[in-house]
């Protein structure tokens, strides 16, 4: 028998078989999703200038006791009104720039106006600066506005578009074929007979996919036989990812190593040292690179979430692609394990993290009500409740 490999190592072996994928430039407007192929710095100052943060009335902090005369009105998208002079006061609104010798802002809650007399009615009288957002002091001109390999979130893509960008230089998201296998599998809703089974993992791995790829391609139910397996992964050739889900193991109709083989591919490592996800294969079809997700959901779950999302993370050219950790306290009393390292189906919350009681990798309802993935070292000893632990949430 082969020997078991670490996760971490499973996990650099199979980014090593692959490469970040082409940079293209992308209108900011169909980058949400993608990751940043480069570096880029803000190509202006945010504020432009000194400018209002509420409607009120702009005044110089020497002058700040009133009353004023107001002599003009500023308005966002005006030029800048003429400069203040001793005892004036200007109008001004939310986003517009202040007028020269101006630095301060009174709401305009705090005034009573008489004609164009304008007088502070509550105390205490302003602070010098109160209410302006001075010129740079969201980011200046030059600096790093978003670095490579940033995931192009909502906020980001705002954030790139204040920085002066229409447009932006990120990778390709890679196309994935998702080949599932098994006679016993029935399409969704479905009736299925005793021995056979809805074919539940298309769609969660197909869903923990969704906003990754460029295209996710979905070859379901292809019959336990060489030649109908041999077709389908030979289909698949031209995306960048195949993963296969079940016929990963070791019975004789698990035949998608095989398969593989007898295509020409190359086998990389076969099985890993984690529970549940043991009998993962990798390796490369021609330029695609081919990972084979145990059949068991909720091991089909824990390896895509362990080793195709950060593969499909590297290949569209993210900075940290591996899933992050976090910790907490066991409410529970956890045995100690053994070679393989386990991730446990759990709850989270603010009291701690739960690991539910069966841990069945067959058992989706235990999969469905977790939030958490607990992780347990290889070779570790008994954690007793109230123990610091990591988990990944899912
Ligand atoms: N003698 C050994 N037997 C097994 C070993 C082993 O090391 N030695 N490993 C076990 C482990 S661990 C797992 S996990 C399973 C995984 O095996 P396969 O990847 O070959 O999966 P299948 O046998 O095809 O299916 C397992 C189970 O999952 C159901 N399944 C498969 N595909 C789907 C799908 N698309 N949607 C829903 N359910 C699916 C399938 O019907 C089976 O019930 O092997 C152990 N055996
Ligand atoms: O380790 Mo299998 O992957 O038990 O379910």
């Amino acid at each position: 028998m082969s020997a078991l490999l670490p996760l971490e190592e499973a996990q650099q072996r199979l980014v090593s078989l692959a490469t970040r994928l082409p940079i293209e430039t992308v209108p900011i407007a169909q980058a949400l999703g993608r990751y940043l192929a480069a570096d880029i710095a803000a190509h202006r100052n945010q504020p432009a200038a000194d400018m209002s943060a509420m409607d009120g009335y702009a005044i110089r902090f020497e002058d700040r006791a009133g009353p004023w005369t107001c002599v003009g009105e500023c308005k966002a998208g005006s030029e800048p009104c003429p400069p203040l002079k001793s005892g004036q006061t200007a109008r001004i609104f939310t986003g517009a720039l202040l007028p020269g010798g101006a630095d301060t802002v009174v709401m305009q809650e705090n005034v009573e106006t008489d004609g164009n007399v304008i007088s502070l009615i509550a105390e205490p009288s302003p602070e010098q600066g109160r209410h302006v957002r001075r010129i740079g002091s969201d980011f200046c001109r030059g600096d790093i506005a978003l670095s490579k390999g940033t995931w192009l979130s909502p906020a980001a893509l705002g954030h790139a578009v204040i920085a002066g960008y229409g447009e932006l230089p990120a990778h390709q998201k890679p196309n994935v074929a998702v080949v599932s296998t098994g006679d016993e599998l029935v399409e969704p809703g479905a009736r299925a007979r005793s021995h056979q089974i809805p074919a539940s993992n298309d769609v969660m791995v197909s869903a923990m996919l969704a906003g990754l790829t460029g295209e996710t391609r979905a070859l379901s139910r292809i019959a336990d036989n060489m030649d109908a397996l041999c077709a389908a992964l030979d289909s698949a050739r031209d995306c960048d990812i195949i993963v296969t889900i079940g016929g990963a193991s070791v019975g004789d109709h698990d035949l998608v190593a095989p398969a593989f083989e007898r295509l020409g591919g190359t086998i990389d490592f076969h099985k890993i040292a984690m529970k549940p996800g043991k009998p993962v294969m990798s390796g490369k079809l021609g330029n695609s690179v081919v990972l084979a997700l145990p059949g068991n959901p909720g091991s089909a779950f824990v390896s895509a979430t362990l080793l195709l999302l950060p593969l499909v993370r590297y290949m569209a050219g993210a900075a940290e692609y591996l899933p992050k950790y976090r910790s907490a306290q066991t409410t529970t009393t956890l045995p100690p394990t053994q070679n393989r390292a386990q991730f446990l189906r759990a709850q989270v919350d603010s009291v701690g993290i739960t690991a539910f009681d069966s841990q069945d990798s067959a058992k989706l309802s235990v999969l469905a009500a977790a939030n958490a993935l607990l992780y347990r070292p290889a070779n570790s000893d008994e954690e007793l409740a109230g123990g610091t632990v990591h988990y990944i949430s899912i």
